[in-house]
């Protein structure tokens, strides 16, 4: 046995989590996106929709750029690759789940982060903290949407919002659609996009709305994605995010207030949405650590 790791997950949505507080075990050039890539496979590595590098933000060459002067609040950073390989800028269940191996690895104490502590991420510093009902949240800034766009499947077209959490998604409200059935969509090849409106590509979501936004009462929605680097997947923190800002959106010109609960086919999150920002709610867990072996890595 010899690296670390801990595999684990956010309402299904998985992760390969290598630790390397020090910066010194898994640098860019041993971390490449063709290790990211076999770590990730579901049959001949340990299978995941992504990795998280654990390490200190002052160890990270990007750093400085992506959080300017609140570096040095930040001791931690999600280093988190897609499972293609590539960077994303953010990743709501993965931040969540970040949280909860800094906790579970003894690196941070869980009720010191009652309040939140920053972590930085590709995307900016984010505020993530641990509730008492064992949940992990993360404040994730204001939504911001970018106008519309299409998003088409085995020849149909639906129409979306464009929204960035720090990573694009394209939103789409399917019953705008005539009553789609979700769960007969077929996901498995990237959906069409507009490249000129998304030129890093896209993350899209369609999306039933169970119960509308009403006074008083939460706005109840469900979801499949199909995530950029990655497939679909069984659940997308920052596309509940963004989906929760489209549907309150949807048919309303004033500022987005309101509690959205977000079923996706691994759980349920909860995103509260004001004007100013966006706060992601959900369970993550630590399923197995175990240690790489000489044999699969010389392999
Ligand atoms: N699963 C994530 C999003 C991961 C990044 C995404 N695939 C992208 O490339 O933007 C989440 O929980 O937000």
């Amino acid at each position: 046995m010899s690296d670390r790791f801990l595999l684990g997950h956010g309402t299904e949505n998985d992760f390969v989590v290598l630790l390397d507080p020090d910066g010194d075990r898994w640098p860019e050039d041993r971390l490449g996106a063709a290790l990211v890539r076999r770590l990730c496979e579901r049959r001949s590595g340990l299978g995941g929709d992504g990795v998280l590098r654990v390490v200190r933000s002052v160890h990270v060459p990007d750093a400085p750029a992506v959080l300017g002067e609140r570096l040095g609040e930040c001791e931690w950073f999600m280093d988190h690759r897609n499972a293609d390989g590539s960077h994303a800028e953010m990743c709501g269940n993965g931040i969540r789940f970040f949280l909860h191996v800094l906790v579970s690895e003894g690196l941070l104490d869980r009720a010191a982060c009652a309040d939140g502590v920053l972590v930085g991420t590709r995307g900016g510093p984010r505020r993530v903290g641990a509730g008492a009902d064992g949940t992990y949240w993360v404040d994730m800034g204001p939504a911001r949407p970018f106008g519309r766009g299409e998003a088409t499947v085995a020849g149909r077209t639906f129409a979306g919002q464009a929204v960035s959490m720090g990573n694009p998604h394209l939103v789409c409200l399917t019953d705008a659609d005539g009553g789609i059935d979700l769960d007969a969509l077929d996901l498995t090849a990237q959906p069409g996009f507009d490249p000129g409106l998304f030129p890093e590509g896209v993350n899209v979501e369609f999306v039933q709305v169970l119960a509308r936004p009403a006074e008083g009462a939460d706005a109840h929605v469900r979801l499949r994605v199909h995530e950029r680097g990655v497939g679909e997947t069984r659940s997308c923190g920052t596309g509940a995010c963004a989906t929760a800002y489209a549907a309150l959106a949807a048919g309303s010109d004033g500022p987005q207030r309101g509690t959205v609960v977000v079923d996706v086919p691994g759980g349920r999150l909860t995103v509260d949405v004001t004007p100013e920002t966006t706060v992601l709610r959900g369970p993550a867990v630590v399923v197995a650590t175990g240690g790489l072996t000489r044999e699969w890595l010389d392999s």
